[in-house]
């Protein structure tokens, strides 16, 4: 099977054997082998081949080329939709906006590159003060599987614009994705050795990483392999490395007028994408006490009547699977530890078919619980945790090493000023659902979940290093030497 794209050709890989498996059918959806180490190097040397060219194209020139690939996505929505919901599970209505925000970053990337990494220049003395940005050179693009689409494209259309070779190594679990993506790179005119894609699991990214000819590595995926990334790239202020990982994030609910728009916009913070964004509300801090109670009571009402379906059924379920049986049964123990450790089920988590990757959302009370773990269980596993008073509330929220996203639900301003004041996040949100953040927007977090490399919006400044210089069209004697030179 060729299912490698290097320097300008499809070829079959020679590493370990993959499969990428439908989460609720099991049917195999792709199958290949990894690239090896002998193939990442390959791709490597072709991406240095291609790069002195690549950075020397007009910007126009470059544009177009991604125009181009918008051009693809566009009229190949509905296969690209339909493999990111076959993959991942996803209901095909929110894989067909993920295909919406892949086609839109186009634009965007281009407009953010103007604006934050385009060429400025004025007077300074007698000469020109001149603003540009470079390249840096070859990047790896690491992917994460829950948006297989659109989170890869985010680091993969700003570092092509700014004229940069990239070398691709989609999710393991999401192979098919990136074949259809890379195809419409192709398609779009993309020279030979810009881009390569490199399917493979951990063995074939640890090849990528350690590879002594990339300058830089743009990641979106778990804090583990994140951590581990920063930890090789120690001592090398050479490369360049943006993380985006995940996130322990609190969403705090106020005592508000309209309870059914608190519940609706906290089952969209915790429950689309099955609980699989990086920004989905992992904590529910809710007020101690009568109104407290009855908030829960109508929430659980309500997430218990969510539909849970395969990707393409009919009417669309607003949750589909997580993406595996591995992750399912993972998030199922992790339910029975918490469980075991104190925790009090309100709506049980629940895997209604043996075999297939669905789970029914489930809200844990873990006040009771000691030394909660501060972890990310990635899928539709809500903890809730009370609270006796505001000030407790966003203690609460800051207690964790994370800091990507956080959220108050309030009627209150002053409130919502103080939770600013002394939130630890990337993302704050006021009376919004946690998920969902804007393209046009920078999106990173701090603590255990970034480091302090914004993506986005702000992706043009990781994918360009700035040159500053002074410029004049002819060398000339200044009117007065400095004192102590004669000529
Ligand atoms: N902050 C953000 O922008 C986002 C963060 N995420 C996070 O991503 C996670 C889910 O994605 P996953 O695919 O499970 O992440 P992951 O960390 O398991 O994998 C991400 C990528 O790294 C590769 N990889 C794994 N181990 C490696 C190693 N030792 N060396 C080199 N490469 C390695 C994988 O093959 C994959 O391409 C969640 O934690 C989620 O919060 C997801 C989307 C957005
Ligand atoms: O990168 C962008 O253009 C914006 C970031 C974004 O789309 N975030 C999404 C998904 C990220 C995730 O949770 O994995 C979101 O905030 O819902």
């Amino acid at each position: 099977m060729n299912t490698h794209y290097i320097a300008g050709q499809w070829q079959p890989g020679q590493g370990e054997s993959l499969q990428s498996l439908d989460p609720v059918s099991q049917a195999v959806l792709w199958q290949g082998q990894g690239a090896t180490a002998a193939q990442v190097d390959a791709a490597v040397a072709a991406a240095r081949g291609a790069f002195s060219l690549w950075a020397a194209h007009s910007l126009d020139g470059r544009i177009a080329v991604l125009e181009r690939f918008a051009a693809c996505l566009k009229s190949r929505a509905d296969e690209v939709a339909r493999a990111i919901g076959e993959e991942t599970g996803k209901p095909l209505w929110e894989a067909a906006t993920e295909v919406n925000s892949m086609v839109g970053k186009v634009a965007i990337s281009i407009q953010s590159y103007r604006e934050r990494t385009g060429e400025k220049s004025g007077p300074l003395g007698d000469a020109t003060a001149v603003l540009r940005h470079k390249p840096h050179g070859v990047v790896a693009v690491f992917g994460p599987y829950n948006f297989p689409g659109h989170l890869p494209n985010g680091h993969i259309v700003p570092a092509l614009l700014a004229g940069n070779c990239v070398l691709f190594k989609p999710s393991e679990l999401t192979p098919k994705v990136a074949e259809l993506t890379v195809k419409c790179w192709i398609e779009a005119g993309l020279p030979e050795g810009v881009l390569s894609l490199l399917q493979g699991g951990r063995e074939t990214g640890v090849a990528l990483a350690g590879h002594p000819g990339i300058d830089g590595l743009f990641f979106t995926g778990s804090s583990r392999t994140g951590n581990l990334l920063h930890t090789q790239f120690a001592g090398r202020p050479d490369k360049i490395l943006a993380l985006e990982m995940g996130g322990n994030n609190p969403l705090i609910v106020d005592q508000v007028a309209d309870v059914d728009a608190a519940v609706y916009t906290i089952v969209q913070s915790a429950f689309i994408s099955a609980g699989q964004r990086c920004t989905c509300a992992r904590r529910l801090l809710v007020p101690q006490g009568e109104w407290g109670d009855a908030l829960l009571a109508r929430l659980v009402q309500v997430a218990g009547q969510i539909k849970v379906g395969r990707f393409d059924e009919q009417p669309a379920p607003f949750m589909g699977s997580v993406i595996s049986l591995q992750a399912a049964a993972q998030l199922m123990q992790a339910q029975q530890d918490l469980l075991a450790g104190g925790a009090t089920a309100l709506l049980a988590m629940t895997q209604p078919q043996e075999g297939a990757a669905l789970l029914t959302p489930g809200i844990l009370d873990v006040t009771a619980v000691n030394d909660r773990p501060d972890e990310e269980f990635f899928g539709p596993l809500l903890q809730v945790i009370r609270y006796d008073n505001f000030e407790a509330a966003i203690a609460e929220a800051n207690a964790t090493a994370y800091g990507l996203a956080a959220g108050l639900l309030s009627d209150s301003r002053a409130r919502f000023e103080q939770f600013w004041l002394h939130s630890r996040a990337g993302i704050v949100n006021w009376n919004k659902q946690l998920t969902g953040a804007a393209s046009t927007a920078p999106f990173g977090g701090i603590g255990a979940s970034g480091n302090h490399r914004a993506s986005a919006y702000y992706a043009a400044d990781y994918c360009a290093y700035p040159v500053a210089g002074l410029e004049s069209e002819s060398l000339a004697l200044p009117a007065t030497l400095t004192p102590g030179v004669t000529l």
